[in-house]
């Protein structure tokens, strides 16, 4: 079977790291008709709120409600609850919370779920390792010892045993995170940047071709789409160098 253009473009995601509601849907706009599924991130969530992801909902997008939970088990489950009411397809938590907190998450779903008037359980992912973290600053900042890419994998092993779908990981780990958990776990990989593009804070890299390659499930891109002058032509030429490669 071939891959069509839309078939790629519903597994990149688009971060829309704004501010305001109303920079997020100018930028909405500019890519109409092109099925990309779309991050909200703590930015604009704490800005716009439920009726921006009803709004998104509205205009039939995916949407990953990437607030990443980090708290007591009890305080994650009832934060699975609202956000599975929300209706979104996506939402992750982080697996340093460990499994009983993420296991909570799971209830949380289910609560939010049977008091919910649409029945679609959403996809939860773990935070593994976040992809600015070098190995330098793990080591010595964060305490972690060993590789980051041991100290991922033991993450989606542990996020994996919770019974959650997925992890959020970067592309290089997602060759041995594959192999570990099944090629049905889900990666979500950002720290994607195309050839030539500014990394800024991102610290483990690869361009969307490559982590295509890699094997992994969605790509996420945020600022060499968002901050470039034209975001669509940004998009259609990710899009093409995805399809170019298969
Ligand atoms: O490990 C992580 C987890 C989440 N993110 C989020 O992805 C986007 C990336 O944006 P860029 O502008 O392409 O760097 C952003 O919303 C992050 O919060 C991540 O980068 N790494």
């Amino acid at each position: 079977m071939t891959t069509t253009n839309n078939q790629v473009a519903e597994r990149i995601m688009v971060a829309l790291d704004y501010a305001y509601a109303e920079q997020a849907e100018a930028l909405i706009r500019s890519l109409q008709g092109i099925p990309c599924y779309v991050k909200v991130g703590m930015q604009l969530f704490y800005s716009a709120g439920p009726q921006f992801i009803s709004k998104l909902k509205d205009m039939g997008y995916n949407i990953f409600l990437d607030l990443k939970m980090h708290d007591i088990p009890n305080t994650v489950k009832g934060g699975a609850e609202s956000v599975t009411r929300l209706g979104v397809d996506m939402f992750n938590v982080h697996a340093a919370g460990g499994k009983l907190m993420m296991e909570a998450a799971m209830e949380g779903v289910d609560k939010g779920l049977a008091s919910a008037s649409q029945g679609k359980r959403p996809i939860v992912i773990g935070v593994t390792q976040l992809t600015s973290t070098s190995q330098k600053v793990m080591n010595d900042e964060i305490g972690i010892t060993g590789t980051v890419e041991n100290t991922v994998l033991r993450y989606a092993q542990l996020t994996k045993a919770a019974g959650l779908d997925g992890v959020v990981a970067s592309p290089l780990e997602v060759v041995s995170i594959k192999q570990s958990c099944g090629t049905s776990f889900v990666t979500v990989t950002p720290g994607i940047r195309p050839a030539g593009s500014d990394i800024g804070d991102q610290s483990r890299v690869m361009t969307p071709a490559e982590a295509f390659t890699q094997g992994t499930d969605y790509i996420v891109i945020g600022r060499p789409i968002t901050a470039a002058p034209d975001p669509r032509e940004v998009l259609e030429s990710i899009i093409a160098s995805i399809m170019a490669s298969n």
